[in-house]
């Protein structure tokens, strides 16, 4: 079967997901590549029709053991026609639940066959210096892994003339979901006196939760605890302060230290 153009969909405050989805589609090795990034408010203002004879590879980060809600929001949105689709999770290290199994089904109901799976990790969104979780993941082997990933998401579609042709591809989870779509809407972040007011914390925010001309107005009912703005803050003027969240850094960081390796399901 020939594909005419590969959608790289992804949503990714912290940009693993982002490293995990193109090092995938370094291995597609495809002429045509369309990057569709649901990480900004106004990246998810664009909807997204998807043909026959085109590859959708949708890949979200793993929250409470689920698809991120504002990510499942914007996926049932998706119209398909039969697409073949590869879905992709990246966690930190601890596990991945159901959230794999849940963002097949999305992507199935909206007219997509899942045709290829993988789970893969990245650093946590809560790593820090002193409690590094899975740091440096996706690491060079991971992308490795996720190129060869690609290469045999080729193979697959080159070996047969129609997706009818295909079983479908079990994945590990269980329905109803476990995990919480819910997540803590909790006033975490310290800003401290280097900051320069430069806006990059608030211009990285997946949900425009921070005040562009005040850094430390956050709106906590907006904030998804992503910490993409503590990890880009070119000063490294915004931490943790002692919060549900920073002692969930300090209990990941004694609990999964053994390093999870990619799985992908074909
Ligand atoms: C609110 C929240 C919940 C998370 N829940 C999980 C989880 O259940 N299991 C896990 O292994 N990692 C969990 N993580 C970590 C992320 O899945 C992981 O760091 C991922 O690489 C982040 O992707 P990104 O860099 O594309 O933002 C969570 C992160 C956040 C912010």
């Amino acid at each position: 079967m020939e594909i005419d153009s590969v959608k790289l969909v992804y949503f990714s405050p912290t940009e693993t997901t982002k490293a995990v989805a193109h090092g995938i589609a370094h291995g597609i090795d495809s002429s045509s590549i369309e990057l569709v990034d649901l990480t900004t408010p106004s990246g998810r203002e664009q909807s997204l029709l998807a043909a026959k004879d085109e590859l959708l590879v949708v890949a979200v980060p793993v929250y409470m053991g689920r698809v991120p809600a504002l990510a499942t929001e914007w996926l049932k949105t998706i119209k398909a026609d039969n697409t073949p689709a590869v879905c992709v999770v990246v966690y930190g290290n601890r596990a991945y639940d159901d959230a794999l199994l849940e963002l097949k089904d999305t992507v199935e109901k909206c007219g997509c066959i899942p045709i290829a799976c993988g789970a893969y990790i990245g650093e946590h969104s809560f790593s820090n210096s002193d409690t590094p979780i899975a740091e440096g993941r996706p690491d060079k082997a991971d992308v490795t892994h996720a190129e060869e990933f690609g290469r045999k998401i080729c193979e697959k579609l080159q070996a047969v003339s129609s997706l009818s042709q295909l079983s479908d591809v079990a994945v590990p989870g269980s329905y109803p979901y476990g995990g919480r779509t819910e997540l803590w809407s909790v006033d975490f972040i310290a800003v401290n006196s280097t900051c320069t007011q430069c806006g990059s914390c608030a211009d990285v925010c997946p949900v425009g939760a921070i005040d562009s001309q005040h850094s430390s107005i956050i709106n906590h009912e907006k904030c998804i605890t992503c910490c993409a703005c503590i990890k880009s803050c070119p000063q490294g003027a915004r931490t943790m302060k002692p919060s549900p969240v920073k002692e969930a850094s300090e209990r990941l960081n004694n609990l999964c230290k053994d390093p999870k390796q990619p799985e992908c399901f074909l």
